[in-house]
């Protein structure tokens, strides 16, 4: 077998950044141009990992398509192009859909009146927990399982009330232990092994590869708890995205295979 090919999605952040939908922060102002820079130094770290990364056409008259992870669901050989629970970022799709044509992925889409944005979808060695919600509604997480199920997942539908997206609260390290910031994760039991970390940010990890995450620089006590655990951390600032509820997830869709 060949090495893992590591690819990447991602999507240029446009001029109107700072319009950003916000559900559970006060809107505080974006420096747009510090964004760009923020989203260059990600593309950046990616590429220096070892990643192949590639742009979807801009969406610019999207203010959230930089969260380009909540238009698409890959898994195995498919994409299910999602239909976003938020109106505004319905029209991110088709863009999406057509750069994972050109990466040779079969496609299936989340069809009305289903709901379901990426941002709630965490996978795990043949589990997909669903936040269930926010932006994700039962038909949109049913759809999902009829997409998913043939392929051999277990999907799994979580409750969330705390946050926006079920990967704002949890994600997965490369064991497979969930890390959640305990205060914004509504029931931790849903997971068979889960880790507490300190601060927000320290939830949401990008894995890079068996030892390596990705995360953000507004977690630094949880990026010692991780190198002392023996991972491999890359940080790097997204505090524009983090004013707009974004976090390191939602900047790329994974394609491993
Ligand atoms: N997957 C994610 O965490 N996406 C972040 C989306 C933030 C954007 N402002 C939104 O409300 O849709």
């Amino acid at each position: 077998m060949g090495p893992v090919q590591k690819r990447a999605l991602v999507r240029r952040p446009g001029p109107r950044l700072d319009e950003g939908l916000l559900t559970h922060l006060e809107r505080t102002p974006v420096d747009v141009q510090l964004a760009q820079r923020q989203w260059l130094d990600y593309v950046e770290a990616m590429q220096a990992e070892g990643w192949q990364v590639f742009e979807v056409e801009p969406a610019d008259d999207c203010p959230d398509a930089v969260f380009v992870e909540d238009t698409a669901v890959v898994y195995g050989d498919l994409a299910v192009i999602t239909r976003p629970g938020a109106d505004e970022r319905k029209p991110e799709t088709p863009g999406t859909e057509r750069a994972l044509v050109e990466a040779g992925y079969r496609i299936a889409r989340i069809e009305a009146p289903g709901a379901l944005d990426g941002g709630d979808v965490l996978k795990h060695d043949g589990t997909v927990w669903v936040g269930l919600g926010g932006r994700t509604n039962q038909a949109g997480v049913d759809q999902l399982a009829a997409h998913l199920e043939p392929l051999g997942a277990r999907v799994v539908g979580v409750p969330i009330t705390k946050v926006l997206h079920l990967k704002s609260a949890v994600t997965a390290l490369p064991d497979g232990t969930v890390v959640g910031h305990e205060p914004l994760v509504d029931d931790p039991s849903v997971y068979p092994s889960f880790l507490p970390v300190p601060e927000e940010g320290g939830a949401h990890v990008v894995l890079l590869d068996a030892d390596t995450v990705l995360m953000a620089t507004s977690a630094p006590r949880t990026r010692e708890l991780f190198e002392e655990s023996g991972l491999r951390v890359v940080a790097v600032d997204i505090s524009e995205f983090e004013k707009l509820e974004g976090c390191v997830t939602c900047l790329s869709v994974r394609l491993r295979g």
